[in-house]
C-alpha cells in the first residue's frame, strides 16, 4: 500500500471511532461557524455533501441552510463520465438512492442539475488535511475534478473535517487542488 492509501486507512479509522457523543458534538460546532461563515451567509447556492463513513456530519447545517432560502446541492456520481461528479438541487422531498459507493444521493433529474459554475460555495468532505490546505479524499479524484477551475469562477471551496484529520502534511500529487479553507469543530483555517 502507497502512503496516501495507508494514511487514507489511518484517518478513516480515526474518524469512524469518534463517539455518537463525539459527533453530535461536532455537528453543532459545524453548524455554528458555517451560519455564522460570512461567504455562506451571502451566498443562495450552496453544495454539500451526506456524511459517511463517520465524516462530520452536515445535517443540522442542512437544515439551517432550508431555514434560510439557501438552495441546497448534493453530489451525484455521474452516470458514464468516470470520475465526475453532477451537483443537484436537494430539497425536503428530495428521493434519495444509494450509490456505488453506498452513500446516499439524489435520483438523478437532468432538471435538477445545477453547472459548477453557477454554484456560490462548495463544501467538500476530506479524509485528510495539512496546514497548507492540502486535501485527501477518498480516492475518486471527484473533488479535484470539480474543482480544478475554481479559480477562474466565483465558486468558493471550503472543506469540512474533523480536528482528528488535521495531518503533519499530506503527500501530494500534480493533480490535488488544495483548499482555500477548511473547516473543523474548533478552527477555521484560512490558507490564502
Ligand atoms: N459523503 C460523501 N459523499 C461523496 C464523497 C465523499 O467523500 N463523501 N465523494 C468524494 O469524492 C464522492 C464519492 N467518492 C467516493 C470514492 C471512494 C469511496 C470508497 O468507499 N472507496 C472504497 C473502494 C470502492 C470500490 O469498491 O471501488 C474504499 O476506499 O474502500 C467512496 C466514495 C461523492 N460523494
Ligand atoms: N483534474 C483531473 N483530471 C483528470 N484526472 C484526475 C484529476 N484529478 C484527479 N484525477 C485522477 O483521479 C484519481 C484519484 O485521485 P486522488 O487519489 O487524488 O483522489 P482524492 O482527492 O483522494 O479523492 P476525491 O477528490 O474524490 O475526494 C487519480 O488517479 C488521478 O489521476
Amino acid at each position: 500500500m502507497n502512503t496516501r492509501s495507508q494514511l487514507r486507512k489511518e484517518i478513516r479509522q480515526r474518524r469512524n471511532a469518534l463517539s455518537v457523543t463525539e459527533q453530535s458534538n461536532a455537528a453543532t460546532a459545524l453548524t455554528e461557524r458555517l451560519s455564522n461563515h460570512n461567504q455562506i451567509q451571502q451566498a443562495k447556492r450552496i453544495a454539500i455533501y451526506l456524511s459517511n463513513d463517520g465524516e462530520l456530519s452536515t445535517a443540522n447545517f442542512i437544515d439551517w441552510c432550508w431555514q434560510n432560502h439557501k438552495d441546497v446541492y448534493l453530489p451525484v456520481v455521474h452516470p458514464f463520465s468516470k470520475g465526475n461528479l453532477l451537483f443537484l438541487h436537494y430539497q425536503q422531498d428530495t428521493k434519495l438512492v444509494s450509490n456505488m459507493y453506498g452513500i446516499l444521493e439524489p435520483q438523478l433529474d437532468v432538471t435538477k442539475v445545477c453547472p459548477l459554475q453557477q454554484l456560490d460555495i462548495i463544501c467538500t468532505p476530506l479524509v485528510a488535511f495539512d496546514n497548507s490546505g492540502a486535501r485527501l479524499g477518498m480516492g475518486g479524484g471527484f473533488y479535484d475534478r470539480s474543482l480544478a477551475q475554481w479559480q477562474q469562477t466565483k465558486l468558493y471551496p471550503i472543506g469540512l473535517a474533523h480536528d482528528c484529520q488535521l495531518v503533519e502534511k499530506v503527500p501530494t500529487e500534480s493533480w490535488d487542488i488544495p483548499l482555500p479553507e477548511i473547516i473543523t469543530p474548533s478552527k477555521n483555517y484560512q490558507f490564502i
